[in-house]
């Protein structure tokens, strides 16, 4: 039997927030992204230095769902980005489809949830199973300067063992932000606010590109007014 320590413990961990982890190269859109999702708005320019954590309450077809969502300053030393990826329960791997250091900085990131994720060490031990990762290659509207086609991104996606792929532009789409996130959750939550078994965390996901779905991608009402290093509710 388990002592009344671990039982706090173990129920304080499995009814916290699910939480999201943003990484990729700088400049790759990270911040717009995560600000896309939260206020459905579009923000040019922000601090690269800073890092915020979100809180995010919505409904989802009748379900209060909270996220945490951490938006990393891209040049992170490497105990930094150990800490983010220990604390995250999933990832988004950014990269710009105009920059290929950007797409190959996302197999280093990988390599990184590989070794400090402790879900990403449980599921390669299984060769079907997949991480909760989904490989973003973002400023698809700069279509003339493309880098990195959409065949090679779900290439590396798969090759990556990640959940899903998809392309967007943060500038010109609000709905894939949000579905982004909320597939995300959806496919990795806890049910019932409990932690999934790792038995039920093996399953076979091939990475696929996202067809907008505009049934969940309802915002919330209260608009982010500016950036800063805090925590931020947004329900
Ligand atoms: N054309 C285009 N520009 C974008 C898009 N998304 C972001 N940007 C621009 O790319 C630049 C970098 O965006 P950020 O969101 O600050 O990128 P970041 O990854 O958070 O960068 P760091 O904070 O330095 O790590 C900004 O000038 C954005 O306006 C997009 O979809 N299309």
């Amino acid at each position: 039997m388990s002592s009344p320590i671990f039982r706090r413990l173990s129920h304080k961990y499995a009814n916290r927030p699910f939480r999201i982890v943003i990484l990729g190269q700088n400049g790759v859109g990270k911040s717009a992204l995560t600000v896309r999702f939260l206020t459905q708005r579009f923000i040019g320019d922000y601090d690269p230095d800073l890092e915020n954590t979100y809180t995010y309450t919505k409904n989802v077809q009748g379900e209060n769902i909270t996220l945490e969502i951490r938006d990393t300053a891209a040049q992170e030393e490497n105990n930094k980005l150990e800490a983010n990826i220990k604390w995250a329960d999933a990832y988004v791997l950014v990269y710009s489809i105009t920059d290929r250091c950007s797409f190959n900085e996302c197999s280093r990131l990988k390599v990184l949830i590989n070794s400090f994720s402790k879900r990403a060490r449980n599921n390669s031990q299984s060769s079907s199973s997949c991480v909760p990762i989904v490989l973003v290659g973002n400023k698809t509207d700069r279509s003339r300067d493309r880098m990195i086609t959409s065949a090679e991104g779900r290439e590396k996606a798969q090759e990556m063992n990640c959940s899903d792929f998809c392309e967007i532009s943060v500038m010109e789409e609000a709905d894939s932000a949000q579905k982004i996130f909320i597939d995300l959750y959806k496919r990795f939550r806890r049910p019932n606010g409990h932690r999934r078994s790792e038995l039920q965390q093996r399953v076979s996901c091939p990475p696929s590109l996202h067809v907008p779905d505009m049934k969940d991608s309802e915002g919330p009402t209260t608009p982010l007014q500016r950036r800063r290093k805090a925590l931020y509710t947004i329900s």
